[in-house]
């Protein structure tokens, strides 16, 4: 079974505060999005591989451990994964930028395709998948199935908030992939939105409500 991580570092709990209030605007909520997903990001990739490499400092020369800076992609769930791209290239500039694009049906809330482009290397990189929000977990699980059907195996989720009811869904379809969470929420409401949640994610970062 994956392992579910949840942050209580202080700066992540008091940014993803920030972001739950109605009165946070487009902008702040814009920013704050993409801090938390660096602060996370930071955590995230405990686990890259390095690669020992041969350097010369001044003084002499050296072996150091460096990334294997081709080996990674982001890939954001459109749309709202996409305001956390942002903070996760401040810290792995190198990384390749994939898209799934999900939409939620209003009245059944199953995700709906209507965009998929990959790197063609998926198979060889280190994925962190992106999306603020992990609901009925639908979206996450899906956008993770094309991922590996085109051949990606090393796969991390990262979301800003969390029902337990998206947890548990994803941690079964996916049992292989940890999932990185902000905080975890008490419930979905009978809309399948998080409870207390933020609202839905897309629509305060991009203002279209
Ligand atoms: O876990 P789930 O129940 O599948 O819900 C979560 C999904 O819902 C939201 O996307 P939405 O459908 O609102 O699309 P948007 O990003 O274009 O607004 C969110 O960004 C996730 O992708
Ligand atoms: O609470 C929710 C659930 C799904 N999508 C969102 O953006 N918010
Ligand atoms: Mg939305």
């Amino acid at each position: 079974m994956s392992n579910v991580y949840v942050f209580d570092h202080p700066l992540i709990q008091h940014k993803t505060a920030m972001i739950r209030k109605e009165d946070t605007s487009v902008k702040d909520f814009r920013e704050l999005v993409r801090e938390i997903s660096m602060l996370m990001g930071y955590e995230a990739t405990r686990k890259l591989p390095l690669e020992e490499v041969e350097i010369t400092t001044p003084i002499c020369d050296t072996k150091v451990n460096m990334l294997k800076g081709e080996d990674i992609a982001i890939v954001p769930i459109l749309r709202a994964g996409l305001g956390m791209v942002d903070g996760m290239l401040a810290l792995v500039p190198n990384a390749k930028v994939g898209h799934v694009g999900l939409y939620r049906d209003p009245e059944t809330h199953e995700p709906v395709e209507y965009y998929c482009k990959l790197p063609n290397d998926i198979d060889k990189r280190e994925i962190f998948v992106v999306d603020p929000m992990l609901a009925t977990g639908g979206s996450a699980a899906a956008a993770i199935d094309f991922i590996k059907a085109r051949g990606g195996k090393k796969i991390i989720f990262m979301c800003l908030i969390a029902a337990p009811e998206g947890i548990e869904a994803l941690q079964k379809a996916h049992p292989d992939v940890d999932i990185f969470i902000a905080a975890k929420d008490e419930k979905l409401n009978e809309n399948a939105y998080i409870v207390p949640g933020l609202g839905d994610a897309g629509d305060r970062l991009y203002g279209t409500k």
